[in-house]
């Protein structure tokens, strides 16, 4: 009901605040938009789910997360699927990694200080609900 919509919409409002934060941060540049296959055509064969933010955003817009945890499973694949792509020694595959990991520290602290859980616990009714 009209309550459920309130929620959804500030579980938006959450999601979108925290994906643009994100998209802003210059250490993040390399996840902001998918790998392109004309650049890099060996990433599909290697990686079988690619994201990156401005997927993250699209899928928040068409209400596709209705809970944090479904957002975070997404943005999550960001990070380890950029691990998987580049894990040899070299300084280019070293430096990804590191960023890779300086996304997943970063979206656990903002989810950690921002997020209410009771806020996450209404979601989880709403999914279970549906
Ligand atoms: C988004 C992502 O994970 C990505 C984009 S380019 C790249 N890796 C390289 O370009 C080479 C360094 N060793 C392969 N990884």
């Amino acid at each position: 009901e009209q309550q459920e919509e309130d929620v959804l919409r500030e579980l938006r409002l959450f999601l979108r605040n925290i994906t643009e934060r994100l998209s802003l941060d210059r250490r993040f540049k390399a996840f902001t938009k998918p790998v392109d296959i004309e650049e890099v055509p060996d990433y599909i064969l290697v990686i079988k789910k690619p994201m990156d933010l401005s997927t993250l955003l699209t899928n928040i817009d068409e209400s596709k997360y209705v809970t944090v945890g479904k957002f975070m499973s997404d943005a999550d694949l960001i990070w380890r699927n950029a691990l998987e792509y580049n894990p040899d020694s070299d300084p280019m595959d070293r430096h990804i990694r590191h960023r890779a990991y300086a996304l997943k520290d970063t979206i656990r602290a903002i989810i950690r200080d921002e997020l209410d859980e009771e806020f996450e616990r209404v979601c989880e009714e709403i999914r279970e609900s549906r």
